[in-house]
């Protein structure tokens, strides 16, 4: 496996560096903190590709915040979609919160729906999200962010929290497997 994963690392893409990555954050983090700074935001982070995403967004919030987790996997260590598994619910009561929803990648859209129906079930009030980056597909998608910080192409990604087969989302920049 480790090998695979080399040669996976060695012969990718640098489809989106650090400093280019770190900017789009930065913007981001400005919108938000216009859009929700009276909100008392629940921030829900989809662990665990939205960590990185998070944890460098959370240092440039300046409203008052709470921090929850939930967990919904449906790629496991394949690079294609399959169903969606709940791991984790959050602690936190959603009821009459606004809710921003975190992820590193928006794809084919179909985890961040799954995470804004069950937010808007367990009663939160608004439901946001803001996703890292999203991949620009020829089909349509069944829900939308409305915080994006990246729009790239459709291939698969590493890097910044995202994963490949579980591996490499320490990379410091996004990356496509070639
Ligand atoms: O838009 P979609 O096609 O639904 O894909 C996006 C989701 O896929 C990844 O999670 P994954 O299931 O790989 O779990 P992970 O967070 O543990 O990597 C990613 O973190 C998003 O949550
Ligand atoms: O391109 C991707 N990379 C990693 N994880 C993902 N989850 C959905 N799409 C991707």
């Amino acid at each position: 496996m480790l090998t695979e994963i080399k040669t996976v690392q060695t012969q990718a893409n640098l489809l989106h560096s650090q400093q280019e990555v770190e900017a789009a954050i930065t913007k981001l983090a400005e919108q938000i903190n216009q859009a929700l700074a009276d909100k008392n935001p629940l921030l829900l982070c989809v662990i665990n590709g939205g960590i990185v995403f998070a944890g460098q967004l959370l240092t440039r919030l300046t409203m008052p915040l709470n921090l929850d987790s939930i967990q919904a996997t449906r790629y496991r260590n394949q690079t294609s979609g399959g169903q969606i598994e709940w791991l984790l619910t959050p602690k936190t009561p959603l009821l009459n919160r606004t809710v921003l929803i975190l992820d590193d990648v928006l794809d084919e859209g179909v985890t961040l729906a799954a995470v804004q129906a069950y937010c808007r079930e367990q009663g939160a009030c608004e439901v946001y999200s803001a996703v890292l980056i999203e991949k620009l597909l020829p089909e349509p998608k069944p829900t939308s962010a409305d915080f994006i910080g990246i729009v790239t192409e459709n291939r698969y990604l590493f890097g910044y929290g995202m994963d490949y087969k579980s591996y490499l989302r320490n990379a410091n920049g996004i990356y496509a497997c070639s």
